[in-house]
């Protein structure tokens, strides 16, 4: 089984609420890596981040990864620094891998104060913009397509991949 489209992106890029609406139009499973890991490790990523450190987040959400990528057969979403891992981003070769972009400061608006980031804390803008910095290579390195998500409302970002899907939908 392999899931039909693969969402990467910065946190706000919209993966989590743009894989619903995906979900919707094809009518698939949807399925969300974030909450995978939470479900697993019965704890809020926040917490998980707190209790067990970043490293042990990372492990859990690779191997959530690797168990998803092998079983779901819908739309999934992965948490934004999924691709950090090479494992992870040797196991998206061959997928059906879409990177929503968004810039700085959509992206800011988007997450806001919230929370539920843990890496997100202190300066959101300043956090984001180095983790976008950092990141953008490996989201265009892993994806076969790209959408540019500022302009676009959600359910115009899951029509866009509907129509990349109709011509083909190549893999990476
Ligand atoms: N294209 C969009 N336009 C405006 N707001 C959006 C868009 N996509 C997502 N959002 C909003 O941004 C916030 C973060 O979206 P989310 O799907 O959780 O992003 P991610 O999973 O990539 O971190 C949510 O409040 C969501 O409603
Ligand atoms: O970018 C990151 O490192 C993270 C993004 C989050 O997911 P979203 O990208 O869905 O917000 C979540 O996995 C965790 O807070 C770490
Ligand atoms: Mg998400």
């Amino acid at each position: 089984m392999t899931p039909r489209v693969v969402l990467v992106g910065p946190p706000g890029s919209g993966k989590t609420t743009v894989a619903r609406e995906l979900a919707d139009l094809l009518g698939a499973d949807v399925r969300d890596t974030d909450e995978d890991v939470e479900r697993t490790h019965d704890s809020t990523i926040a917490d998980l981040f707190v209790d067990h450190g970043e490293a042990h987040f990372r492990d859990a959400e690779a191997a959530a990864v690797s168990t998803a990528l092998a079983e779901h057969a819908g739309i999934l979403a992965l948490g934004g620094g999924a691709v950090l891992h090479a494992g992870t981003r040797a196991a998206l070769d061959g997928h059906r891998v879409v990177f929503l972009d968004v810039g700085l400061s959509e992206a800011a608006k988007r997450v806001g104060l919230n929370t539920a980031r843990p890496l997100l804390l202190g300066n959101v803008r300043s956090q984001l913009k180095t983790l976008m910095d950092e990141r953008r290579p490996i989201y265009a390195e892993v994806a076969a397509h790209v959408v540019s998500t500022d302009a676009l409302t959600p359910r115009e970002v899951a029509d866009d991949i509907v129509r990349w899907l109709e011509t083909g939908g190549s893999t990476a």
